[in-house]
């Protein structure tokens, strides 16, 4: 603490303070985020665990993480200080200017490359709005509060995160079915309908109709300005089922609006475009570890040739030489130890062991039983949700409940403009009620979901 000076508070969120510092010996500028460390022990560790994870995330999309350390009863995350602010209020200044395509397509773009790091790491932002995305001073985009619902890890806050911003919140969320990484698209979805409408998505004068318009996927349709190729996108992204939704990796690559996207990324952003029929490659780190493993495990049997089965290899001084061949049946061992572990995710998650409410187990996909759905429809959360007195459970920054009643969010239409327009013009997803996609794309999700449903039932009872 005493390496900065305390230059004023930015703001309060539901976390703690964050405070704008400066560094004593390097006189930059950082962001300092306070979080009331919890009481009990595990809890601790846990909180203790998640800023090392944040720690790992280093990314020029990502606020870049300083330091974390312990003062009284806080901890103290210090982080890149972003000095434009974050996008809603860049959004909330354009009144009612729309902003151009490039910049949405450049941000956006942006936004996807980080988040796809995150993912590509096997763990979830959770949180993504347009108030946790951040401009640097040359219009770069940041993620920033990836983590905090897991640093606080109280329950409670997880419900308020996700209740009482619920314009961002996945229809699966709402139907108490886990949270993945499709989830995350949801939200990134409704960050770039706000780009490029300056309106959330989804706006209803109660949160019975929110909520069914988010379950329907029912939005107003985006300026007919703007390319197809972002239409096609938007739906895509609002599509009810997450196993439909595409993958950051698939926008980024091999979807329509890829192209897109890819033109508005310097090339070192690393985003290649997908060659067709070779989705699920492995990457070279990866490919060397089953290498290094199996060799390790000496699962080819040596044996000596005889010259003339091999011409070629005994050309260079006549003998025999000795060549690896797989034994005619496949080796116990490599049956085993294949069965035992899986490769990909040793690597994946090597920094981050001990993140359990993030990221997905290590079991190998083959042998995890895939957690079903519960079919529990979001009647029972309705039902909740009439009973209870929302106005005061759900009261955040961002949430405000007026007297007269209509929700109203930081870009929710003036009251009696009613910018959703009426019903006909909504665009539903119509695909909810064909076949479905396989939901190869849905790479993961996580371990141990919260029992929201359960913590919002606590909220209402304790009011
Ligand atoms: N790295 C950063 N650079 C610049 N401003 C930041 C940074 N991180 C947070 N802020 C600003 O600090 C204020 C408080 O942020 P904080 O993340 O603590 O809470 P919040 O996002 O407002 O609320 P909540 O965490 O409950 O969603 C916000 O106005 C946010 O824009």
């Amino acid at each position: 603490m005493e390496n900065y000076s305390l230059l004023k508070v930015i703001g309060e969120g539901s976390f703690g303070r964050a405070v704008l510092v400066r560094c004593k010996s390097s006189q930059e500028h950082y962001v300092m985020k306070e979080v009331q460390l919890p009481k009990n022990r595990p809890k601790l560790e846990n909180s203790r665990r998640e800023a090392i994870l944040l720690s790992t995330m280093k990314h020029p999309h990502i606020v870049a993480f300083r330091e974390a350390f312990e003062a009284d009863d806080l901890l103290c995350i210090v982080m890149e200080y972003c000095s434009r602010g974050d996008l809603l209020r860049r959004i909330q200044h354009q009144k009612n200017t729309q902003f151009c395509l490039d910049n949405i397509l450049k941000w956006f773009a942006q936004m996807c490359v980080g988040a796809k790091h995150i993912h590509d790491k096997q763990v979830l932002h959770r949180d993504l709005k347009s108030k946790n995305i951040f401009l640097t001073d040359n219009g770069t985009i940041k993620l920033g509060d990836f983590g905090s619902a897991c640093i606080l890890n109280s329950s409670k806050a997880y419900a308020r995160t996700y209740v009482g911003t619920p314009y961002y919140v996945a229809p699966e969320i709402w139907d108490n079915r886990p949270y993945n990484n499709k989830s995350d698209v949801w939200s990134l979805g409704c960050v770039l309908y706000e780009l490029c409408t300056l309106r959330h998505p989804f706006q209803a004068p109660s949160w019975k109709s929110l909520i069914l318009k988010v379950c329907r996927g029912a939005y107003p349709p985006l300026p007919s300005r703007l390319p197809y190729e972002l239409h096609h996108l938007v739906k895509q992204m609002f599509k009810t089922d997450p196993r439909d939704r595409p993958s950051l990796h698939t926008i980024l690559t091999s979807h329509r609006a890829s192209r897109l996207l890819r033109t508005h990324l310097p090339p070192q952003a690393g985003v290649a475009e997908e060659r067709p029929g070779r989705t699920k490659r492995w990457n070279r780190e990866e490919g060397e570890k089953v290498l290094r493993l199996l060799g390790d495990k000496s699962l080819m049997k040596t044996e000596t040739l005889q010259g003339g089965e091999f011409p070629q290899s005994s050309s260079e001084g006549g003998e025999p030489r000795p060549r690896k061949r797989w034994p005619a049946e496949p080796s116990d061992s490599i049956v085993q130890e294949l069965a035992s572990r899986s490769p990909l995710s040793d690597s994946l998650t090597s920094n981050a062991s001990d993140t359990s409410t993030q990221r997905a187990s290590e079991e190998p996909e083959h042998r995890r039983p895939r957690r079903r759905w519960e079919p529990e429809p979001p009647e029972k959360l309705l039902s909740l949700l009439e009973k209870a007195r929302l106005s005061r459970a759900f009261s955040t920054f961002l949430i405000k409940r007026g007297d007269e009643d209509p929700l109203v969010g930081p870009l929710s239409p003036p009251q009696g403009d009613d910018t959703d327009g009426p019903e006909p013009e909504v665009t539903a997803d119509e695909s909810r009620l064909q076949p479905r996609s396989d939901d190869d794309d849905t790479d993961f999700e996580e371990d141990s979901p919260c029992d929201w449903m359960h913590q919002a039932e606590k909220m209402f009872s304790e009011q």
